[in-house]
């Protein structure tokens, strides 16, 4: 209670915390500690087993109590219009670079200004369907914007990575994840392979 209340929180909310702490200790046995995460997984409850497909707000949470565990969180995003095999292997590869792995989409009013009025081919929630179910991945979350970058800052994962086709410093938010200790990867390229490709492929087979 007196570290709550050292740390601003208001009488009540000390009380609450001190008693939701107190709980857990006896519940141990012998003469026993606790930690931030084990305070913070307690208090935010299911919300914070969630995977999958997640608002950006649980998101955030979730991201910070994974990092109160020493997990290192991967970060990345993009339109992923039809999963191909590039996708896949640098989504794996981005994965083993830590304990978890965020993707966020760029939703479709998004892909429209970005890749133009005929994509996406597919809707924002089959594209997450389709991410969620890779076993590389734990989290997907949408974005509005042309960039991800105000996500990124608000997220700040440990690691944000994109595939081969960019260069470190056309990521948008790596700057904030740098300045926030974090790293900035590019990582491999499969070639030609790509859903524009796919979709020309289609096309001229079809004509
Ligand atoms: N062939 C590939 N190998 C590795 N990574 C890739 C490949 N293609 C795309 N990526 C990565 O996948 C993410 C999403 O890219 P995007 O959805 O634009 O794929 P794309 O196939 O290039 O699409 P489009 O052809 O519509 O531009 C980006 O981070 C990008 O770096
Ligand atoms: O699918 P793309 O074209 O790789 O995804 C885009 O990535 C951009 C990138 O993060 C710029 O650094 C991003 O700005 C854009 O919104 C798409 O997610």
């Amino acid at each position: 209670m007196g570290l709550a209340l050292a740390a601003g929180h208001a009488f009540p909310e000390a009380m609450m915390l001190a008693n939701l702490g107190a709980g857990l200790v006896v519940a141990k046995p012998g003469t026993a500690t606790l930690s931030i995460a084990e305070l913070y997984t307690a208090l935010h409850g299911d919300k914070l087993a969630e995977f999958g497909v997640i608002e950006s707000a649980v998101l955030i949470e979730a991201v910070r109590a994974a990092q109160l565990r020493g997990e290192r969180v991967v970060m990345t995003n993009g339109c992923f219009d039809i999963l191909h095999a590039g996708h896949v292997a640098y989504l794996e590869q981005a994965k083993r670079l830590g304990d978890r792995l965020i993707v966020a989409v760029n939703d479709d009013a998004s892909i429209g200004r970005l890749k133009g009025p005929k994509r996406p081919i597919n809707p924002l929630n089959r594209r997450m369907q389709v991410l969620a179910g890779l076993g590389a991945v734990d989290w997907v979350v949408p974005f509005s914007d042309d960039t991800p970058q105000a996500l990124i800052e608000a997220v700040l994962p440990d690691i944000l990575v994109k595939g081969g086709d960019y260069r470190p410093e056309d990521i948008a938010g790596g700057a904030a994840v740098m300045a926030n200790g974090g790293e900035v990867k590019v990582l491999g390229f499969e070639d030609g392979v790509s859903t524009s490709a796919m979709i020309s492929s289609i096309l001229d087979r079809e004509r």
